[in-house]
């Protein structure tokens, strides 16, 4: 490989108007940051171990789980031996060395004992929080079954307390009511937090999570009463080992229910919770990062889109020119500068939305309930509208990739189906919408009858008869005003057809049931209120529905549109080279910094498994006893 940079990326960065280094530092908070994200990369380069990996997709299916493991196992005793212990620094390393890679210890890490710490009792967290975190006990979040995922209240798993014995007797009393989906549960986990339904005295008080051991912590064999297995090949997610668990009349000591905010006493007695959904609360907080992991994986795709666009030069812009750039094209500018916006703008939301996470989890740990359901309808709206739009814009950068984006060369790919799962899990995103969609209706009818609002959902009382003030400058004050005015009068109409519903003599869940489309797209415009004059011109039906802009404004915004494009074509790379990705994160062939795609597609063709050796062994064992056959055969169309 040349170690010269494409002289198009070098002319693109020689002509950028601004230093993206600043930028790189406001991204991560200062040079200093900078410099130790990047000494910590560099020393993830170095590594012989860590280099040794072929892309996980010249791997089957057995190979990615077992590379994961060693490589998680090894970036945990590397991280030991650096002492990193800041959670940037770790961060830092395990995004290096495993750029692309799900862990089979990511839900043991990211909900198994999280969730310990914090619907635990201050003695069962100080019992097992350090098993966790030592690794004695390796976990993962078991919930969903075959039959239900979304409804939790619907969930089968039963747990019925044994007064005699002291002990919950976990069944999966039918064939929908086999756990189904939890990663690392079919090969890697010795425990899981499974949610249940809990019974009590012949009562049942609905579901609460239990600590459940389902391999020996001595050779790994699966706990007697428990069949576990692997669910199969999946979209995406190859290395991990998401599994089904069924329990036979299993039994597990009373003290493994997670008893920080229910108990059950020893005689059977039930003691509820203050709010029956702080069980929840695991899923509001991965919801919460999924937000940060949708930016992470719209930006890359966007630097990769953006590099390659500078670099491929195809078709003529100018008769009888040379060969265009694709990014000079318009139409290519139009397809990836919003999502270069959207990036940035993604950037600021999950950092806003883990600020608010922060400060209402710590009221909730201190007992005071009253923020939350604005963390749950903002955590759902946030983690639903991220994933859907961030899936959407990488399946753009792919296309705009031509042939090559979809190539695994391409890095784009593995991005997508490692992102796409989470328009599903940890909440399916139309469902989440709709428990934003639900806040946004309760508070709508409060801010009819003049209750006060909370900040971020104040805009719903605006006057909706107000008409835009945009003009030629397109203010971000006019912009903002047109997305609040969008999206209250689109909430108003929601609610005032689910009110028309009721005044009909329907009962309220149908009420409601019959006005969840215009409900979901009131809550996209209020998730919406992020990036501007593009997200209007492609909405703009729902802008123009009350005449709010006037004929002249649609025509600022189109133009705006246009000249906005051409305002950022000068610094397209500079902002994709902001986000600082080293080369061994992207993974990409079309994205490398040094814009060498061609020599790389070609390296990286060259090292694949098909071409380890140059007649195929079906060749021998089908091609030519066919060919054989067909020679010797009298009709000559078999022939051809
Ligand atoms: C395999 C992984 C490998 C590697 C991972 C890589 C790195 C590791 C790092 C971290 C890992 C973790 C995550 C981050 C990154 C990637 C993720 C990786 C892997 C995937 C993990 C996926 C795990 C799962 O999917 S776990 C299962 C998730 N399942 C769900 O989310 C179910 C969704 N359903 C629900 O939440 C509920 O059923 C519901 C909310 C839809 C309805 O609940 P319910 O019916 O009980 O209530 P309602 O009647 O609707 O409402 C009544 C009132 O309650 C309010 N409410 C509801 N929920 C909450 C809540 N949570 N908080 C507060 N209030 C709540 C509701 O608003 C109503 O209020 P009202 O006032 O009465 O209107
Ligand atoms: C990659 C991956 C990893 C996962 N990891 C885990 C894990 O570690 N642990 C775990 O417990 N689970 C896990 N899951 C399961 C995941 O949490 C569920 O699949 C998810 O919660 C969606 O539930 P469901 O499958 O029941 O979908 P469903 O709800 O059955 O969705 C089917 C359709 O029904 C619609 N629908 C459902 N309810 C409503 C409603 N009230 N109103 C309108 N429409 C509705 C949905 O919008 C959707 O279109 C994982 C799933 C995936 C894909």
């Amino acid at each position: 490989m040349s170690n010269e940079v494409n002289t198009d990326l070098l002319k693109e960065r020689s002509t950028a108007t601004f230093d993206a280094e600043r930028l790189t530092e406001f991204i991560y908070k200062g040079p200093e940051k900078v410099k130790r994200k990047r000494q910590i990369q560099n020393i993830v380069l170095q590594d012989k171990f860590l280099q040794s990996f072929k892309p996980t997709e010249f791997y089957d299916r057995d190979g990615q789980y077992n590379n994961a493991v060693r490589r998680q196992i090894y970036i945990m005793d590397r991280l030991e031996e650096l002492g990193f212990r800041s959670e940037t620094d770790r961060l830092n390393f395990r995004e290096a060395a495993a750029p692309v890679e799900l862990s089979p210890f990511g839900l043991h890490s990211g909900m198994f004992v999280p969730t310990l710490e914090r619907q635990g009792t201050p003695e069962q967290s100080r019992k097992w929080v350090p098993l966790g975190k030592s690794f004695k006990m390796i976990g993962t979040y078991a919930q969903t079954e075959l039959g239900h995922g979304t409804f939790i209240r619907g969930l089968e798993t039963t747990a019925t307390f044994d007064p005699e014995t002291q002990e919950f007797i976990l069944d999966s009393p039918t064939l929908s009511s086999i756990k189904y989906w939890p990663g690392n549960v079919a090969k890697t986990v010795n425990h899981c937090l499974v949610m249940a339904q809990l019974y009590t005295q012949g009562k049942c008080h609905g579901t609460h999570l239990f600590l459940v051991q389902v391999r020996s912590m001595e050779d790994h064999t699966i706990m007697p009463g428990l069949e576990i297995g692997d669910i199969g090949p999946k979209l995406g997610f190859d290395g991990v080992d998401n599994g089904f668990m069924k329990f036979n009349k299993y039994r597990i000591p009373r003290m493994n229910m997670l008893m920080r905010y229910a108990k059950v006493l020893e005689n059977g007695d039930y003691i509820k919770p203050k709010n029956a959904k702080l069980t929840y609360g695991a899923m509001v907080m991965v919801r919460v990062w999924i937000v940060m992991d949708a930016f992470k994986a719209l930006s890359r795709a966007t630097v990769i889109a953006v590099r390659y666009s500078a670099v491929r030069r195809q078709s003529e812009l100018r008769p009888g020119g040379e060969e265009a750039q694709v990014i000079d094209y318009q139409t290519q500018q139009y397809k990836l500068f919003p999502l270069l916006a959207t990036s940035y703008a993604f950037l600021l939301a999950a950092e806003g939305m883990s600020q608010i996470y922060a400060k209402i989890s710590s009221d909730i740990e201190r007992g005071n309930l009253e923020d939350m359901p604005q963390l749950h309808a903002l955590a759902c709206g946030l983690k639903a509208f991220c994933t859907w739009v961030g899936c959407e814009g990488i399946e753009v950068c792919r296309m705009s990739c031509g042939g090559h984006g979809y190539s695994h060369a391409s890095g784009i790919p593995k991005i997508y189906a490692n992102i796409v799962g989470a328009c599903t899990y940890e909440g399916e995103n139309t469902v989440m919408m709709l428990q934003t969609a639900r806040y946004l209706s309760k508070s709508y009818f409060r801010g009819q009858r003049g209750e006060s609002l909370p900040e971020l959902i104040q805009y719903l009382t605006i006057d909706l008869n107000v008409k835009s003030t945009l003009g030629e400058d397109c203010s971000f004050e006019s912009l903002v005003a047109a997305y609040s005015h969008r999206a209250a009068r689109m909430v108003a109409t929601a609610c005032k057809l689910q009110n028309a519903n009721k005044q009909k003599g329907m009962p309220s869940h149908d009420a409601w049931n019959k006005s969840t489309v215009p409900f979901i797209a009131a809550t996209k415009a209020h998730c919406h209120l992020l990036y501007a004059v593009y997200g209007i011109v492609e909405n703009m039906g729902e802008f123009m529905q009350d005449g709010y802009f006037n004929q002249d404004q649609i025509s600022i915004l189109n133009r705006k549109v246009l000249a906005l494009l051409e305002d950022i074509r000068p610094n397209a790379v500079a902002l994709v080279d902001a986000f600082d990705y080293p080369d061994h994160l992207l993974q990409s062939c079309l994205g490398r910094y040094d814009g060498q795609v061609y020599e790389a597609l070609y390296e990286n063709s060259k090292s694949s498994p098909l071409n380890n050796t140059d007649i195929h062994s079906s060749y021998y064992n089908y091609i030519r006893p066919m060919m054989q056959k067909r020679s010797k055969s009298k009709d000559i169309s078999a022939k051809l």
